[in-house]
């Protein structure tokens, strides 16, 4: 091929092959981005813990601390300076007494979540919040719902459970339920409960539609001290092959009711990430970055394998290319302030 030549017309140059021009300067490189990381995507998980004096270090989830309701404010205030828009609350129970069979604590208005909602939203009345409903981190057994005696879920005990934590999350002024536990039916539920309440109209509802079980949580269940203490989640989660099983899933929650939809863990699960914007393609799609997906980049990153911040933005913006429009993700305080430094595209 003769390079620098005239051109000619009716020449052969193969036009086609040439794709560098599109892409050879960063601010192209910016432009093949279909869509970029905003900071109005990320939801930054939160652990709140029943000691309301409680500021402790997560050891398997790098950066990441347990609070009580008193050293909240001070810590949310630096992040919403920085632009954060949004939590999802998990409540931690630190002592197993206060567990039982039912999940009695979860929606107790002295325990962390209600106490966590109303200072968040008075001291902060613009931070959007949302709350995780679901049994594991109250009940004795480490279960999502209420068992049989068998040790099978007892669907519908579960789920009129499950409804009544998420209204009364919804009473106490959230702005967004997320029901995490997985058991048939509870969108339903929780919708009817939100619309007898009067409240269905302030509620976004987001299901965890597609939450698969495996190997991906156990960072988080130190953390929310959530592990079963007998059994798995293997007969509500979904088994990792389960595609069929997860597109079904994410009609029936549409169907029942659901704003938006939730796939969990992400990384591995780009596929599902892609059928959820296709089959709820009206919908806000939200991946969950989860604590184990976290806790893997970390290690890569201390191991000096990987550079935590290129690995970080590379995960988010797969997330994005597969259709996600929200990010619930630990790196969003980190994400805060890489957003305000000229990224290296
Ligand atoms: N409902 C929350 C979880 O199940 C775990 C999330 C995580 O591992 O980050
Ligand atoms: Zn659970
Ligand atoms: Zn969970």
């Amino acid at each position: 091929m003769v390079h620098n030549a005239e051109y000619l017309p009716g020449q052969e140059t193969d036009i086609s092959s040439v794709l560098q021009g599109g892409y050879n300067n960063p601010l192209l490189r910016a432009w093949q981005h279909e869509r970029q990381l905003e900071k109005n995507m990320f939801i930054f998980p939160l652990f709140i813990s029943d000691d309301p004096e409680d500021e402790t270090d997560i050891p398997s989830l790098p950066n990441i601390k347990r609070f009580g309701v008193k050293k909240l404010i001070p810590y949310i205030d630096s992040l919403v300076k920085k632009g954060l828009k949004s939590v999802i609350l998990f409540g931690v129970l630190l002592n197993d007494s206060s567990k039982d069979p039912e999940g009695s604590a979860a929606d107790d208005p002295e325990g962390p979540v209600i106490q966590a909602i109303k200072t968040l939203k008075k001291n902060f009345p613009s931070l959007y919040v949302m709350c995780d409903v679901c049994l594991c981190e109250y009940t004795s057994h480490g279960h999502c719902g209420i068992l049989y005696e068998d040790g099978s879920i007892n669907t519908e005990l579960s789920v009129r459970r499950i409804a009544a934590v998420a209204v009364n999350y919804a009473k106490a002024g959230a702005d967004s339920i997320a029901p995490s536990d997985m058991i048939d039916g509870r969108i339903k539920a929780i919708k009817r409960g939100l619309i007898d309440a009067g409240l269905a109209h302030k509620i976004f509802l987001m299901s965890y539609a597609a939450k698969f079980s495996g190997s991906l949580y156990g960072p988080f269940r130190d953390a929310a001290g959530s592990c079963p203490s007998h059994g798995d989640r293997k007969c509500y989660q979904l088994p990792s092959g389960g595609a069929g099983l997860a597109r079904r899933a994410l009609i029936r929650d549409m169907s029942e009711g659901t704003d938006g939809v939730i796939v969990k863990p992400s990384t591995f699960y780009l596929d599902i990430v892609r059928d959820a914007a296709t089959i709820c393609k009206d919908y806000p799609i939200c991946c969950y970055h989860v604590s184990g997906e976290y806790a893997m980049l970390h290690a890569a990153a201390e191991k000096g394998v990987v550079d935590l911040k290129s690995i970080a933005f590379e995960a988010h913006h797969g997330f994005l290319r597969a259709g996600a429009r929200l990010i619930i993700s630990y790196f969003t305080p980190e994400f805060l302030e890489w957003l305000d430094e000229p990224v290296s595209l």
